[in-house]
């Protein structure tokens, strides 16, 4: 079974995932030597930043640049929004004792703001605000507001580090939202940042639907925001219809016009979100809006598990000091149960089976190196590699891995050959661990004792049917109570 997999409710039977845990008896040996000497499974220690950077180049030649000087994928906070935008998931309904377990596990996790819902929304929603204020976390506390002072006012006085606040440009929502024109935006902006900063509070305005607002129009009310002092500026794509190239123009291009910080908020309709966020990183944005598991208005927007494999990937040293990745899979799971969701199973990081590596080609070079076909390591994240081997898809170095494992001393040819019939078997239907483990148990024992040698494959089919009636007769011998015994309260 995965270590790792989320809950009973899979909809594949994971004990149907044979595996060898390479947590305990992982091949050695076979190290390659490139891989020795770069330091274990690829990752070297103890050299540093620039040689760090040197081997990456080395190793994929697309990674980051040192020389990319806008791109601040090394160097960027992130707002986690489950709390805001999380709650706008159709199923989401969160308690104030959920809320307040679902803040405190993103502030162990380490994310520097943690965003909740407009104060303005409900009673509850206030008093939730207020709540989490005074929880004293790590993380700054910002509430979500519109650019209205009826709004502000109520956020200013719930005790949070810094107020978001955002309206409409693009005209779509100018028409059919709330109406109003691009003067009196700026105007209402302008009232509502300086309220906000006498309150000496943070304050970020954000554009609403801007990758179909008018550029115009947006640069120059950036401008004039930034101008009075607001501390951030937020892009919006709302609905999910931009692309990288087009992130990377809007935020170099805003980067060039205002001094203050650049935050970025992307949905996932098109599945974009994560490469979007990295793009923006790249393109001189600060500040990146993650939800855990992505959740928000429909498919909601970038995760904060995506967000954070994906600059890993890039470079482990981008998140690896800064968060507390191993609790990671913990806060998906926290916030999977609140909104009554799997973790998916192609989720990065804890899907179900992200670490668990099948085809035999595979096995091979991952029990030699895993970072032949591993780009996370699955320890940093408090996770456990497996390779999967009872099905037709296996090689003889997964299953001679397995047999060491096992303490089981065979040849290469003899491997090969349990192997044939291990395939044989699977043809039929995947073998489970123990279906594997008795094999080579039965395959060994019969080797030692010379009842079989290599290609007898009658003499195994006879002492794997003998193996199966001795564990039947003794499964049927066990005598069970007739009925449970009483459990002392
Ligand atoms: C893209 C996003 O996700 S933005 C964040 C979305 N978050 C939320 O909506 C928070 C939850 N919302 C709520 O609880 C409610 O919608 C409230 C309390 C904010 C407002 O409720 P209501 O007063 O009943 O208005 P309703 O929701 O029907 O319509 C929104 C109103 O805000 C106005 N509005 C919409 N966006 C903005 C904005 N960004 N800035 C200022 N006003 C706005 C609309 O014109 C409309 O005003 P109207 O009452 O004059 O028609
Ligand atoms: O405040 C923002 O920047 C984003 C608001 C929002 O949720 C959106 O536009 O999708
Ligand atoms: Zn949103």
């Amino acid at each position: 079974m995965c270590p790792h997999h989320n809950g009973d409710s899979l909809p594949n039977d994971p004990s149907q995932m044979v595996g060898i845990d390479m947590s305990n008896g992982a091949r050695t040996n076979g190290t390659a030597p490139a891989a020795k000497a770069n330091g274990v499974n690829g990752h070297s220690n103890g050299t540093t930043a620039a040689a760090k950077s040197n081997d990456l180049q080395r190793r994929n030649p697309y990674a980051p640049r040192a020389s990319d000087f806008l791109s601040n994928v090394s160097n960027f906070k992130i707002i986690e929004s489950t709390l805001r935008e999380g709650e706008q998931f159709a199923n989401a309904f969160f308690d104030t004792k959920t809320k307040i377990a679902i803040a405190k596990a993103l502030d162990a996790f380490g994310v520097d703001y943690i965003e909740l819902t407009s104060p303005a929304a409900s009673e509850q929603s206030r008093k939730d605000c207020e709540a989490i204020c005074k929880l004293g976390l790590k993380a700054k506390i910002l509430t979500h507001i519109r650019c209205h002072m009826d709004d502000a006012r109520i956020a200013v006085e719930t005790g949070v580090d810094g107020v978001d606040v955002v309206i409409g440009t693009s005209s779509f929502l100018r028409e059919f939202s709330h109406g109003k024109d691009m003067t009196y935006i700026t105007k209402t902006a302008i009232e509502v940042i300086e309220f906000v900063k006498s309150k000496g509070i943070e304050v970020r305005f954000s554009s609403e639907d801007s990758f179909r607002s008018d550029l115009v129009d947006l640069l120059s009310i950036y401008q004039t925001v930034d101008k009075i002092g607001v501390n951030r500026v937020g892009i919006a794509d709302t609905v999910g219809c931009a692309n990288p190239r087009q992130v990377y123009d809007l935020v170099r291009t805003l980067r060039g016009v205002v001094g203050c910080d650049i935050e970025i908020h992307l949905h996932n309709d098109t599945g974009m979100a994560i490469a979007n966020a990295y793009t923006a990183l790249e393109a001189g944005a600060t500040h990146i809006d993650t939800s855990v598991l992505g959740i928000g208005e429909r498919v909601g927007i970038t995760p904060l598990g995506g967000l954070i494999a994906c600059l890993y990937a890039a470079n482990p040293e981008y998140v690896k000091s800064k968060y507390n990745l191993t609790q990671l899979r913990e806060v998906e799971n926290l916030v999977a149960e609140a909104v009554e969701v799997n973790v998916p199973f192609m989720n990065p990081i804890t899907g179900y089976c992200a670490f668990t590596h099948k085809a035999g080609i595979h096995a091979k070079a991952i029990l030699n190196n895993p970072s032949t076909y591993e780009i996370l390591k699955p320890e940093d994240f408090g996770l456990t590699r497996y390779v999967s081997i009872g099905h037709r898809l296996t090689g003889w170095n997964a299953v001679k891995s397995r047999a060491e494992q096992l303490g089981l001393k065979l040849t290469d040819e003899e491997i090969k050959d349990a192997t044939a019939k291990i395939k044989e078997l699977a043809d039929v239907r995947t073998q489970s661990m123990d279906d594997v483990d008795s094999l080579l148990r039965v395959y060994h024992s019969g080797i030692q004792s010379g009842e079989l040698a290599v290609g007898q494959k009658e003499a195994l089919d006879r002492l794997l049917r003998k193996h199966r009636e001795e564990q039947m007769s003794r499964d049927s011998s066990v005598s069970r109570p007739a009925s449970p015994s009483p459990i002392a309260a």
